[in-house]
């Protein structure tokens, strides 16, 4: 089968291949930087989940392939509290959305104040990680984590979820 991979982040796409090697045979990958056509840096569930679900219906337009993932990396606010939010979506080629969504972490304020500011979290974790392209690695949870959960294990859950989801719906 073919699996279309919407981003070119290599911390997705390595959750993408790691869950999908592990459950699914004969793959071949395509990868797109799907657009997730929802703002650069997604302020609710909503809006995150909708950025997800862009990406993967975008991927299936753009490679028709069987499976078609899209992942978005967002934030909320529950009162005071920013948290970082995740959330994964795989388009059929019959137009088919399967969606689920990931881990969840409280942000240090400093960093929340920068991103009520109108800052995104990628140049803002570069800044206070004095490195380039976190979010290519270990991503913000890996840093708030102390290095226990990297963004890769992070959205290989969801993509687990996915795939859980596919195998439910096509079991014989
Ligand atoms: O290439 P794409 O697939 O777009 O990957 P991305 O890293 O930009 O990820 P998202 O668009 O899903 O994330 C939305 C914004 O939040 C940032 N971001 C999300 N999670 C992050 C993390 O764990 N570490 C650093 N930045 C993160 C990211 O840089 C964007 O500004
Ligand atoms: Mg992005």
């Amino acid at each position: 089968m073919i699996v279309g991979i919407g981003t070119k982040n290599r911390a997705k796409v390595a959750a993408i291949q790691h869950i999908v090697d592990q459950y699914l045979q004969d793959v071949e990958y395509i990868q797109v930087a799907a657009a997730s056509n929802v703002s650069e840096q997604p302020f609710s569930n909503e809006e995150t989940r909708q950025g997800a679900i862009n990406r993967a219906i975008n991927t299936l337009e753009e490679v028709k392939a069987d499976l078609n993932f899209g992942l978005e990396g967002g934030v909320h606010e529950i009162g005071n509290e920013m948290y970082c939010t995740n959330w994964g979506a795989a388009a059929l080629k019959d137009g088919t959305v399967i969606s689920a969504a990931g881990a969840q972490f409280l942000l240090p304020e400093e960093i929340a104040n920068e991103l009520r500011a109108g800052k995104e979290l990628g140049p803002v974790m570069d800044a206070y990680t004095k490195q380039q392209d976190t979010r290519l690695g270990a991503g913000a949870v890996g840093v708030f984590t102390a290095g226990l959960v990297d963004r890769t294990e992070m959205f290989e859950h969801i993509v687990k979820l996915i795939i859980g989801q596919y195998l439910f719906m096509h079991r014989k």
